[in-house]
């Protein structure tokens, strides 16, 4: 009996023991709960299987997919790179050249023209160069803002020359007025702006500075913009100081101007004081070891002494720090005698140092590059044949005379 009850105790264990095993191994069978999502083919198989939503979302890839061989899951799963939003394209922009630019924009300033080179070709052309022609010749030169001193002279060297010359042709008038127009305009004169820096006491490179000085709405600051593209074309790093605190707007489209080609623009508070901010803006190019430091100033013609010691003080501050080396005045070439009477004022205030004729494009006559040069006796340096970014040209005086007479 014992025997009996020993061995039904043994076979209850046993078969307990047994059961156990087969249990545990069907768990174990189970597996974790997440290895079954890891190894889903549908979820590596298709070249267009996206992420998780279409894993689900194609039954199909299943019978498709290649067998899940060992180790496939270690591969990188093959999926559509998720849009990815664009990064801002760079704002800063690369102007266009600038040589050449009087030659590429001639024929807009040969339209704005048509009234100088034309009329006086057709004039001197006529059979009989009499009295009356020569008055119309020399009423041509005044109508085109050329001014009073430098038509009787053009006017006397024509008729010298057109009595040497005997016979007339075509290209000989136009050869000549070449010549005659273009010792008006002078090619000796130094046009380039000039980015030369100083030095300062101990020894330390100074950037060159450019002050930029004329009446409001002539384009100073659409004008000291385009400088700073010019000069970032031709490889100088640019500091912009926005000195004209009396309009709000223009430290904010200098920034503009500045940022489409990578130029730092120093400003200061509204209405602040424009030495103060032509002063932060030099400390801040010598600091940065700029080449060039362009400010803008203010161009107020309220009072002539107002102007005097507001454009005096900005040159006084900033010469503390390195010397001006250019005073840019800026003349809107389509205000003729008025902006002679705006160059006088200014060059009575500060040593103008070269000539920027905005505006050439509109409805400007050609002479008053002439006149200006002529009041001020300083050079043309730049002129603006229209409102796009890179519509300021060196200006070159032979370029200039063919625009003027080839129509
Ligand atoms: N057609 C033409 N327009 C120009 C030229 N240069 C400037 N302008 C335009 O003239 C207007 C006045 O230019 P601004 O640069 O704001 O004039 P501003 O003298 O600086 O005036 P403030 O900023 O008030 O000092 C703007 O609409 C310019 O786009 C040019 O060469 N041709």
């Amino acid at each position: 009996m014992e025997i009996l009850i020993l061995a039904v105790v043994i076979a209850v264990v046993v078969l307990g023991t047994v059961s156990g095993l087969v249990i545990t191994g069907r768990r174990r069978k189970a597996g974790p709960p997440d290895e079954g999502t890891a190894t889903r083919p549908g979820a590596t198989a298709g070249p267009t299987a996206g992420p998780r939503d279409q894993e689900s979302a194609a039954p199909t890839d299943t019978a498709t997919a290649p067998p899940h061989a060992p180790g496939a899951s270690a591969e990188p799963p093959v999926v559509e790179p998720a849009p990815v939003a664009e990064p801002e394209a760079p704002a800063v922009e690369t102007p266009a050249p600038t040589e050449g630019r009087l030659v590429r924009l001639r024929a807009r300033l040969a339209r704005s023209q048509s009234s100088l080179g034309k009329g006086l070709l057709t004039l001197l052309s006529r059979e009989n160069l009499d009295e009356e022609t020569w008055e119309e010749i020399e009423d041509t030169l005044l109508r085109a803002d050329v001014g009073v001193g430098p038509t009787q002279e053009l006017v006397e060297r024509l008729r010298e020359r057109v009595r040497v010359l005997g016979t007339r042709t075509p290209e000989d008038l136009r050869a000549l007025l070449r010549e005659e127009l273009l010792e008006l305009v002078t090619t000796e004169a130094d046009r380039a702006v000039n980015t030369a820096g100083g030095v300062s006491a101990t020894g330390d490179e100074l950037p060159a500075i450019a002050l930029v000085v004329g009446v409001n709405g002539t384009g100073k600051t659409t004008t000291t913009g385009k400088l700073a593209r010019v000069l970032v074309a031709d490889g100088r790093s640019v500091v912009l100081g926005a000195a004209d605190t009396f309009r709000a707007a223009a430290a904010d489209q200098l920034e503009t101007w500045g940022s489409r080609v990578g130029a730092r623009t120093v400003r200061g508070p509204e209405g602040g004081d424009p030495a103060s901010v032509a002063f932060q803006a030099v400390k801040e190019g010598i600091q940065e070891a700029a080449d060039v430091v362009l400010v803008d100033t203010a161009g107020r013609l309220h009072t002539k002494t107002g102007l005097m010691d507001e454009l005096g003080k900005v040159k006084r501050v900033v010469e503390k720090q390195a010397p001006v080396g250019e005073v840019l005045l800026v003349l809107d070439a389509t205000t003729g005698q008025n902006g002679l009477v705006q160059a006088r004022v200014f060059a009575e205030v500060v040593d103008v140092t070269g000539v920027v004729l905005t505006k050439l494009d509109g409805t400007a006559k050609g002479g008053i590059v002439i006149a200006v040069q002529r009041e001020l006796g300083v050079p043309v340096k730049l002129v603006g044949l229209g409102e796009g970014p890179d519509d300021l040209a060196p200006f070159e005086a032979e370029a200039f005379v063919d625009a003027l007479i080839d129509q």
